[in-house]
């Protein structure tokens, strides 16, 4: 990224429209979250950590989630990825409830891959689970190693490479199973700054190539205004939509320089910090208008 580059207006669907290049036909709904909250503990320790929240993701969508710590956006993750039921409402991918596993590919902050295995077999293991049949195995391991940059990779055991080449492995084990959703629980807070960057750029072509949904949790502004194609920003605790933005900046056909030096992108981040802020602030009394 250059400093001395210019600031290239990037131009795109305007705001609400992000999604809207699909035929209307396939853009179905294929996140619906109605009326969900969800409630731990009981009695005086009892914590709502979310909700209500209603919310559809039609099918392409890159949807950051993003707001102050403790808002309830892992919560919110976890009931997509259908690790535990809501307390209160319906959550639905494709019309029926998630299964973990089957539903979606998860990456968390840690990449919690097998250290025994090379990085070639943590893949080949996740191919096993998903059913690809073994013959196919190892041009799809080949294949998913290469889409996340690590094609040199492959006979390295997991404790030989580094903290963002294991967060690369462990999106590729999520991309293995082929399933419609991706979700990604701050998958680069524990990494170092470039690290984070490189591993933001690739997120953001591989997602735009493949044009799965995307859900992204994060705390970071410049995060979610590089990688969102709709960006949600939460309330404080209990966590509901305070703000639901369109990004204006295009999936496909800019660099990541482009994205990152343009005016849409630098009010994009100043829109979502403040209302990140706002929300911290405002608790629930933040409206929910999706502009
Ligand atoms: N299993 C649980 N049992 C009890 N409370 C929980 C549980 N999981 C989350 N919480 C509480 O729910 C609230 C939301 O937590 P959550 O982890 O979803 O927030 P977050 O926005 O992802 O936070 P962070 O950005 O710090 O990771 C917090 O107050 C948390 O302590």
């Amino acid at each position: 990224m250059s400093s001395n580059s210019p600031s290239p207006a990037v131009t795109g669907p305007t705001p609400g429209a992000a999604s809207d290049t699909r035929p209307e036909t396939t853009a179905r709904k294929a996140i619906s979250l109605s009326g969900v909250s969800q409630r731990y503990g009981s009695g005086a320790s009892a914590v709502t950590a979310v909700g209500p929240v209603d919310l559809d993701v039609t099918e392409g969508e890159f949807l950051v989630l993003v707001g102050a710590s403790g808002c309830g956006k892992s919560t919110l993750l976890r009931l997509i990825a259908g690790f535990e039921p809501p307390t209160a409402g319906e959550v639905l991918v494709g019309g029926a409830a998630p299964v973990p596993g089957v539903t979606s590919g998860v990456v968390f902050q840690q990449p919690r891959l097998f250290p025994w295995r090379t990085v070639g077999g943590n893949i080949d293991l996740a191919l096993k689970y998903a059913r690809v049949p073994r013959s196919e195995r190892p041009a799809r391991r080949d294949e998913l190693l290469a889409r996340v940059g690590l094609t040199d990779t492959a006979d390295r055991r997991i404790w030989e490479i580094s903290g963002g080449q294991q967060q690369r492995v462990a999106i590729a084990r999520a991309l293995a199973a082929e399933t419609s959703l991706l979700l990604l629980d701050e998958p680069f807070a524990a990494l170092d700054a470039l690290t984070r960057e490189t591993l933001q750029e690739d997120v953001r072509s591989v997602s735009a190539d493949l044009g799965r949904i995307n859900v992204f949790v994060t705390h970071s502004a410049e995060e979610a205004a590089f990688l969102g194609s709709r960006i949600v920003v939460l309330t404080s605790r209990p966590g509901t939509v305070a703000l639901d933005l369109a990004s204006p900046i295009p999936r496909m056909g800019v660099t990541a320089d482009e994205v990152r030096d343009s005016p849409e992108y630098t009010v994009l981040r100043t829109q979502i910090a403040t209302a990140v802020k706002e929300a911290a602030v405002a608790g629930t009394s933040a409206g929910g208008a999706r502009s």
